[in-house]
């Protein structure tokens, strides 16, 4: 026999852990704290000894006497009590692995003491087990299914006994050398007696063992059938008796309802009817008393609705196999419960073809369905927003694009229709002149769908407009990706484009998903599967040709080991896949193509290339104070009152207060904060006007009229808001007198810039000069691009140091003469991100106001790329860099001159007008606009010739 040593767990009589079984018993906090620490220790789940105790604790000090034999076992799960509640024992999981005997000691006899720190013990294994012989297997066999189908008999669920006939099924197909074990298994399973357990567990021998069970199976099952004979007779003997008792309780009962029931008639003059009672029999019984009616009902409906799908496709095969297994497992098991739900997700999601009924459409819909479409759409997206009128020209052009191709659709699928329709009509003239036969009514049984009360009905036909999965076509323009700053009408857009179509809008937040599950759904093996975002947002929109808005798709993660939700989504997307989706929980595919995609972003920059080829893009920049005035006031507000229950009446903004909210409170590309700001103060009236209507503002002292006495007044109510009430309402303006901290100093620039949402500003570019070797610093979580930007910048004013008089030769460093310096640049807001080569001419600017100490007006800002050779080259950007700089209140912008274009298409006029723009080509046009012409002294005119060096 070979041996080792493991810890010992003392299992309390009468519990006995067989080998190839399991349980999950309590243990105390000391014996949990060891475990754990085995658990720590081991690499693997650790193996302890689980030895059976022989004596029952009559007393606290009785103290416990192991058994000779015990199993090694696995430990598969160790539970630690709730910190709240301490007290609780910890449960441990264990797994019987084989027997090993105590090696005998003189310590064999563990104290309860010893055993609370589960002691290390010598155990030996028996050694390996021979086959018993073929007849002692036999017999084995006979035993054990007598006892079993015993068991079956008595059990009365019928889970059980379907247990017991499985164990049976499988009793007859094993092989001789597994009856040891099997015999270990069955005693372990079936309810055996503490004295039978222990002497299998101490068996080591297989034949031996095998008889032993043996004839405990045959002990059982006679016990069992005697007991079942006794029971029998006693029960034939009283049941005359009980029969009679009970029919007469029942009669006793009826009559006193039919009386009560004559009664109230005859008081009411009205026949008695439950609510709640379809047939008004039951009396006194609730909804929750309906629960097997519901039941019934909610089956019906499945299978109702697994019927109406098109025969033959895949999703019908499934909801046939899944309700197939569904009949065969009891109900209230886990499995049925994950079938069930399975089946409820695959017949809620709008099949093609399938007799599903569409939702009614929004009756408010159909005012502007009835006017010629394009008209309506455009009306619609008027509604919806303001301005805007380059992307609505673009909307409106996808619209018409997609109604088109919807309108041949139609077209097409109508034909279709007729001619199936006159061919059947030409086939059933066939069969009428043949007759038909009686196999063909039974046949035709299949192409009727059954309604709840499971009376046939005609199958319904698709509607029309959906094409047929096998002529399937597309009814979708490309996909639309909205990018802008935030709050600047993206989703609201896609919302209208939804209205216009006359189809249901679901919106996705793609922000922050990092598993490719959330989109394509968990395989069902997983224990809390479920479908993915896509499916259920055609659930809940009950149509396939859904608007379907992804937003934010710039904030999706990236590849990771949860997979690559942005690879799932390019299938998603992609025409050529997606009527094909695979989602993993349903696990057949579904049909996309009807779904219109449109995409929301704040910035291109972390959107896969992939994903962009698919989408046409169209830009939203942000609005203009002019604009977001008419927003305020033909959108906001008026949503703003609604939400807060008061009327255009009880509220007026004055003009300069609504300017004052927009330019101080908020400062931003969209109008999401201004909206915010509106809410604020409509809030604020809201409960000034519910006061007044209350008449119960605090008690004010009436002064004179005898002290102490208060008396309540009706608070006058205002309506009207003017600017000086803000600060009241809103607290101290965000912004104000940000423009007066914005003065000129000697190395500091304003540069223009778009920051990771999209939104455009103005940056101070700073400079300052510090004793030491002519080096250059650059902080402020810079980019490579950026840096060299910089280093260029100070290259080129090193070259023209001396041109721009900072230097009396052309050889001198200005860094290092007259006194050697270091300049240290930073660009604040030094834990975001920038990058790109746009800063070249702003920095240029500010080492030149550093090393000649001339200042840079802080009315002026700039931007645009430098070269070596001093040109000035065109960025990208402009319309978000000019409003954020209109939105700054500066008034004069330096650009380059490729990018007038940009100015005169982009920004609207009345910014236009507002501001001064200077379109540059070189570095010293760009200096003399920012400095004033004549103001650097310049030596030369020879600037823009190449480097003579
Ligand atoms: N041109 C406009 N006319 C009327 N209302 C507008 C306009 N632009 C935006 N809004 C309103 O501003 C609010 C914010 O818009 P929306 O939610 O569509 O912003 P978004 O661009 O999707 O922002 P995000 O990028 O943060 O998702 C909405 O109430 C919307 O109706």
């Amino acid at each position: 026999m070979s041996s080792s040593k493991l810890p010992i767990i003392a299992l309390p009589h009468p519990l006995i852990l067989l080998p190839a079984s399991r349980f999950t018993m309590p243990v105390s906090r000391e014996i949990g704290e060891v475990l754990l620490s085995l658990i720590d220790e081991s690499d693997t789940l650790p193996v302890v000894a689980a030895i059976p105790t022989t004596n029952q604790p009559t007393s606290p000090d009785t103290e416990p006497v192991l058994a000779e034999w015990g199993t090694a076992a696995r430990v598969l799960r160790l539970v630690k009590p709730p910190a709240r509640n301490s007290r609780q024992p910890y449960l441990v999981s264990l797994h019987g692995l084989t027997r090993v005997r105590l090696i005998y000691t003189s310590k064999h006899n563990l104290s309860s003491e010893d055993l609370l720190r589960m002691p290390m013990h010598g155990v030996e294994y028996p050694p390996t087990e021979k086959v018993p012989s073929r007849e002692t297997a036999n017999k084995f066999k006979q035993g054990a299914l007598r006892l079993l189908d015993r068991l079956a008999k008595d059990s009365l669920q019928q889970s059980r006994k379907e247990g017991y006939h499985k164990i049976a099924s499988m009793l007859e197909d094993i092989t001789d050398a597994r009856t040891p074990w099997m015999a270990d298994v069955l005693i372990g399973s079936v309810n055996g007696e503490y004295a039978d357990k222990l002497a299998i567990l101490s068996t080591p021998d297989a034949e031996a063992r095998v008889q032993v069970a043996t004839d405990i199976f045959i002990k059982q099952a006679s016990i069992s059938e005697v007991s079942k004979k006794i029971a029998t007779a006693v029960d034939e003997s009283l049941s005359k008796q009980q029969k009679e008792f009970f029919l007469r309780q029942q009669l006793t009962a009826i009559q006193r309802e039919l009386h009560a029931l004559q009664r109230s008639n005859g008081a009411n003059g009205i026949a008695p009817h439950s609510p709640l009672s379809d047939d008004g029999s039951s009396t006194g019984s609730s909804e929750l008393d309906d629960d097997e009616k519901h039941e019934a009902d909610d089956m019906a409906d499945l299978k109702r609705k697994i019927e109406a799908m098109e025969l033959g496709s895949e999703e019908r095969k499934m909801g046939v196999r899944e309700w197939r297994r569904l009949k065969r497992i009891p109900q209230g098991s886990v499995e049925n419960g994950v079938i069930r739900s399975y089946l409820e997700w695959l017949t809620s999601i709008p099949w093609p073809n399938s007799t599903h009924i569409s939702p009614a459409p929004d009756p408010s819909q159909l005012q502007l369905k009835a006017r010629p479409f394009l008209a309506a759409a455009r009306a619609q997206l008027d509604v919806d927003h303001f301005g805007l009128e380059k992307i609505k020209k673009r909307l409106i052009e996808y619209l018409a694009v997609v109604r088109l191709k919807e309108m041949n659709a139609e077209r097409e699928a109508k034909e279709i229709a007729l001619k199936e329709a006159s061919q059947e009509s030409q086939s059933a003239e066939a069969r009428t002149i043949e007759g038909a036969t009686a196999q063909e009514v039974k046949d035709g049984k299949e192409l009727v769908a059954y309604d709840k009360n499971q009376q046939p009905q005609p199958r319904v036909q698709p509607s029309l407009g959906k094409p047929s999965r096998n002529g399937k076509k597309a009814v979708k323009g490309p996909i639309l990706l909205f990018v802008g700053p935030p709050g600047t009408g993206k989703t609201s857009l896609g919302q209208s484009v939804a209205k216009a179509l006359d189809r249901p809008f679901q919106r996705i937040s793609l922000g922050g998903v990092r598993d490719e599950a959330e989109i394509r759904g968990h395989r069902r093996t997983y224990v809390a599967s479920g479908p993915g975002l896509i499916v259920q947002a055609l659930r809940k929109a009950g149509r396939g040709d859904v608007v379907m808005l992804l937003d934010e798709i710039d904030k999706i993660g990236q590849s990771n080991f949860h997979g690559d939700p942005a690879a799932a989504l390019l299938e998603v997307l992609d025409p050529e896949q997606n009527h094909t989706f695979n989602d993993h929980y349903i696990n057949v595919p579904i049909d996309l193509s009807q779904v219109l995609f449109i995409c929301t972003a704040n910035t291109l920059e972390t959107i896969s290339t992939p994903l962009l080829d698919r989408c046409e893009i169209i830009q939203l920049s942000g609005y203009t104070y002019d604009e977001k005035m008419h927003i305020a006031r033909r959108f906001l507000l008026p949503k703003q009152l609604q939400a807060n229950g008061l009327d255009a009446s009880q509220i007026t903004i004055t003009e300069p207060a609504l300017l004052h909210i927009a330019t101080r409170y908020t400062r931003e590309a969209g109008v999401r904060s201004l909206e915010r700001a509106i809410g604020g103060v409509v809030r604020y009236k809201a409960v000034e006007w519910a006061e007044s209507l209350d008449g119960t503002t605090q008690p004010q002292q009436q002064e004179g009229k005898g002290s102490g006495t208060s008396v309540s007044q009706p608070k006058e109510y205002k309506s009207l808001v003017e600017e000086h009430d803000l600060e009241k309402i809103l607290g101290i303006a965000r912004w104000d007198g940000e423009e007066r901290e914005r003065e000129e100093r000697r190395g500091v620039v304003y540069g223009l810039v778009v920051m990771g949402q999209g939104e455009g500003g103005i940056l101070p570019v700073e400079t300052i000069a510090l004793p030491g070797a002519g080096k250059l610093k650059l902080t402020g979580s810079l980019g490579d691009v950026i840096k060299e930007s910089g280093e260029l910048a100070l290259s080129w004013v090193k070259r023209h140091a001396y041109d721009l008089c900072i230097t009396n030769s052309r050889t001198e460093d200005p860094l290092k003469f007259p006194d050697p310096i270091d300049i240290h640049l930073h660009l604040p807001a030094g834990a975001q991100k920038k990058d790109g080569p746009s800063a070249g001419v702003a920095m240029t600017c500010a080492f030149v106001s550093l090393l000649t100490g001339t200042c840079v007006p802080a009315n002026i800002a700039m931007t645009g790329e430098i070269t070596l050779r001093g040109r000035v080259t065109p960025v990208g950007g402009i319309k978000e860099k000019v409003l954020g700089a209109h939105r700054a209140q500066v008034t004069k912008v330096i650009l380059p001159w490729a990018n007038r274009k940009d100015v005169e298409h982009d920004v609207a006029p009345e910014v236009r007008n507002e501001m001064e723009f200077v379109f540059v080509r070189t570095v010293r046009e760009a200096l003399e606009a920012a400095f004033g012409r004549g103001t650097l002294g310049w030596r030369g005119e020879s600037l823009l010739l190449e480097s003579r060096l």
